[in-house]
């Protein structure tokens, strides 16, 4: 047993047993690093998760690579909108990092609708970490009380997981150049023109009002489509939709009355740059601990594990190779 003291950068960056059960590709890139140890693992990930190469992480020390563009010309509507944020060289290599070393879900759950149930299957790879204001993530990883320091690990349904390295040095960027505070990242990844996120808001209660939620567009070029909610004042203009084309390094901050007066969507397209994938990532600060079981449930879930395999070009179910 390892009498080292453990702290947050010792617990990340130690490859445990269980950081060791990584496919051949992960392995391998691992061993790749000049630090073999430079990786993100925690109980409740499948696999470890590498850090950034020390070349990309130089390069995004740059970002942001444009002044954001202040969009408030329509009712309630205030966006930051940089093209780009992190510069183009980077965001090639970042998604491809990222496609390449994250586990991803592809997510059901049921909806019900007075007496009828309905399956609902996302339609896009999805993945979560964060813990919401009131808890912190100790030195070990486990999730403890943000005032008391006292284990939460049993106040949770869902098992909490640390950001990885990858996506926490994203993290802390856009809070220095937003002033922003996020304490989670969720991942989409859409494969191909038929994965989307249809017409939504993301106005729950337990992300407080007027959320600022940092975007970023990774990989293939997409169209992201924002209407106002219909009201019964609306004209025609109001409910028209607007379009921002998110090409690779763009990030939208969305904040102000932007959610609960605006929805926006990720169309499903035919042709185009579609098919490469694109990786969004959208910052965010949750409140409350129903922010964490939210969070979890629709992005995690309880399915199979997704990885990319480099050599099919897709995203294939994984299996741990210690496993039978
Ligand atoms: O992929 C995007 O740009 C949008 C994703 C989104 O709206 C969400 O995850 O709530
Ligand atoms: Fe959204």
């Amino acid at each position: 047993m390892s009498k080292r003291p453990r702290t947050l950068e010792t617990f990340f960056a130690q490859p445990s047993k269980r950081a060791r059960a990584v496919p051949d590709d992960a392995a391998s890139n691992m061993e790749r690093n000049t630090t073999a140890s430079a990786v993100s693992n925690h109980p409740s990930y499948p696999f470890a998760v590498p850090h950034l190469p020390p070349e990309l992480q130089e390069l995004l020390n740059f970002a942001p690579s444009a002044e954001g563009q202040i969009i408030n010309d329509r009712p309630d509507l205030d966006l930051l909108y940089y093209q780009p944020y992190v510069p183009k060289e980077a965001s090639r290599d970042l998604s491809e990092f990222l496609r390449r070393e994250l586990f991803f879900y592809r997510v059901g759950y049921k909806i019900k609708r007075g007496s009828i149930e309905t399956d609902i299957d996302t339609p896009r790879f999805t993945t979560v970490f964060g813990i919401d204001e009131t808890a912190r993530f100790d030195a070990d990883g486990r999730p403890v009380d943000a005032t008391t320091g006292k284990a939460t690990s049993n106040t949770y349904k869902c098992k909490p997981r640390p950001m990885p390295q990858c996506l926490d040095a994203l993290r802390q960027l856009t809070e220095n150049s937003t002033g922003c505070t996020f304490n989670f990242a969720l991942v989409n990844y859409y494969a191909s023109g038929n994965d989307s996120i249809s017409y939504h808001s993301d106005d729950e209660r337990f992300l407080g009002t007027e959320p600022a939620i940092a975007s970023f567009t990774l990989g293939a070029k997409r169209d992201f489509l924002m209407k106002h909610k219909p009201t019964p004042a609306n004209d025609a203009s109001e409910t028209k939709p607007m379009k921002l084309p998110l090409a690779s390094g763009d990030m939208v901050l969305m904040r102000g009355l932007t959610q609960s007066r605006w929805l926006h969507s990720i169309p499903k397209r035919k042709g185009g740059e579609a098919d490469k994938g694109r990786i969004n990532i959208t910052f965010r600060r949750a409140m409350v601990k129903g922010g964490t079981e939210n969070y979890y449930h629709y992005n995690v879930g309880n399915g199979e594990v997704y990885k990319w395999d480099d050599s099919k070009r897709e995203m294939v179910q994984w299996r741990n190779p210690l496993s039978n």
